[in-house]
């Protein structure tokens, strides 16, 4: 069935496809929607043609889905960590052997270009293998007690875990979740977002053409009805979550009431500081790739783009010269780098912010303009031109939220000093970056921002080694690294006497 589907990819172009397949998947294979009375259209957002319909899984698909996860997670537990990876990197090697096709679908379902997709699917594959990697090394500690007794402690899985993903990145989040949920012994339950829902269906085939119990990795489609359904469930031990921070807080506040456990990857509206000592061509770079990929709906995008005063005239210049030279147009033309953004109202909000900058005072250097190709196929898709605002104060709109769209905001600094209180100002804290030459500036500004990511001389590169995550009300819990085992397991302290019971009774 994987093949199937995405062997029809090869021939696929913008604005042809249309998925007929049933897009839930529990018990090792795709599930028939109990209910097509609320269908929802996905669209495909280089054309705005309708690509499929969506599902919404009520009450009783969820609680299947979470049986069948709950009986894969039985057997599941009980394998060894190495024969856990076996299968993990059976599956990896299936995702880099399909990588185009599974690109491809990604394009046609979100409207980011190819060149971008080919790296997220090979970012999925690269964290599968690395929890693979690390599904054989989960181990406890042992401790010594007095008189020869001894205790020790074992890693465990939680069992069920449900996750609920974002649009931006769909099969990348999937793997993100599975990849060390797998690794430790859990089985999973993931609901991918209603606009995005194609891909994490053939991340599940793979995982069962890989070797993995039917049930261990099931998706259930539908919006923030079937996502409630998932946080309230008493089988469910933990919801990994990738959203918005208004849906962050409802989930947590609805999985408290069974105690479950949650990571919450969250918004941001991130800083990135440019020093006059820079590497000033590095930094040019640096601030594109931290405010357009994914037509800037990326999560930690360094969206507040702070600039020494003193380069303020040649940063400007050389930045609006290469934001007017990015080619936008067919996601899937090697060639295009900026593809369309994920809907319609989508496209309104972020429009509106740039209208709502101009009235505050901001000057509109480039963009900020509905963009229509000129390929007949792409007159009703999502897309707009890159923008950058300057003339930007840290009181407008645009500084202060997170629009989630490709708009950057341009804001002078004199002093180390001022720009780290003004970056800091902010509820959220998923990432930052610094442009210097001077490395003790360097790292004492890493050290001074608070966030859960600060990239020095560099932006927006996530190598999945590396722990991801939030500050303040951009989340908490990681994903990625070692560190993101403990977030999916559990300690069990075991405490063996060798002597008799000393009782005070
Ligand atoms: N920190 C990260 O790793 C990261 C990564 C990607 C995106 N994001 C953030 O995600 C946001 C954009 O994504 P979005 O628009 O899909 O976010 P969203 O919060 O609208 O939706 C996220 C998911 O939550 C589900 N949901 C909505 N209401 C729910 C409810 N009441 N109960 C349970 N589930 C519910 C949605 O169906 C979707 O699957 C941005 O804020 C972005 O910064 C964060």
């Amino acid at each position: 069935m994987a093949q199937s589907t995405l062997n029809s990819m090869r021939e696929a172009s913008t604005g042809t496809l249309v998925v007929k397949n049933h897009l839930n998947f529990w018990g090792g294979k795709r599930v028939k929607p109990r209910q097509e009375a609320n269908a929802e259209p996905v669209f495909e957002p280089a054309t705005g043609r309708v690509l499929c319909q969506m599902y919404p899984c009520g009450a009783e698909e969820v609680d299947e889905a979470i049986k069948s996860a709950h009986s894969a997670y039985l057997k599941w537990s009980k394998l060894a960590g190495m024969e856990r990876a076996r299968v993990m990197l059976e599956a990896a090697r299936i995702i880099r052997e399909r990588r185009e096709n599974i690109a491809k679908l990604e394009v046609i379902n979100n409207g980011k270009s190819i060149s971008e997709a080919l790296v997220d699917i090979d970012v999925s594959w690269q964290t599968i293998e690395y929890y693979a990697g690390l599904a054989g090394a989960l181990a406890g500690q042992h401790i010594q007690l007095p008189g020869g007794a001894f205790a020790y402690t074992r890693r465990e899985p939680l069992g069920v875990c449900a996750g609920i993903g974002a649009w931006n990145y769909p099969f990348q989040i999937a793997t993100w979740k599975s990849a060390p949920a797998l690794a430790c012994g859990n089985a999973l339950v993931f609901k991918p977002s209603p606009m995005t829902p194609v891909t994490a269906v053939i991340l599940a085939e793979i995982y069962k053409e890989a070797g993995v119990p039917d049930g261990l990795f099931n998706v259930v489609q539908g919006g923030a009805e079937t996502g409630s359904l998932l946080c309230h469930h008493p089988m469910v031990a933990k919801v990994t979550f990738t959203g918005s921070v208004p849906t962050g807080k409802k989930v947590m506040e609805m999985s408290a009431k069974t105690v479950k456990q949650v990571t919450l990857e969250l918004g941001g509206k991130s800083p990135l500081i440019i020093f006059k000592d820079c590497e000033f061509e590095n930094a040019v770079k640096g601030a594109l790739m931290a405010n357009f990929l994914t037509q800037g709906q990326v999560c930690c995008n360094g969206t507040r783009v702070f600039v020494q005063r003193d380069i303020m005239p040649q940063f400007i210049e050389e930045v609006v010269r290469r934001t007017k030279a990015i080619p936008i147009g067919d996601p899937l033309l090697e060639t295009t780098r900026m593809g369309a953004l994920i809907s319609k109202p989508q496209l309104e909000k972020v429009l509106g912010y740039v209208k709502e900058a101009k009235k505050q005072g901001a000057r509109v250097l480039c963009g900020g303009e509905p963009y229509v190709p000129s390929d007949p196929t792409l007159k009703g898709g999502y897309f707009m031109s890159p923008c950058i605002l300057d003339n930007c104060t840290d009181d407008m709109t645009c500084v202060k939220e997170e629009i989630f769209g490709p708009v950057m905001s341009i804001l002078p600094f004199d002093t180390e000093e001022e720009v780290i209180r003004r970056a800091n100002n902010t509820t959220f804290g998923l990432a930052s970056g610094v442009f210097t030459r001077d490395i003790t500036r360097a790292h004492r500004v890493a050290e001074n921002l608070e966030a859960g990511t600060c990239f020095i001389n560099n932006y927006n590169i996530s190598p999945v080694e590396v722990p991801f995550g939030g500050y303040k009300m951009s989340g908490f819990g990681r994903e990625n690294g070692q560190v993101t085992l403990e977030y999916f397991s559990q300690l069990k302290t075991v405490i063996v006497e060798m002597g008799d019971v000393e009782s005070v009774f």
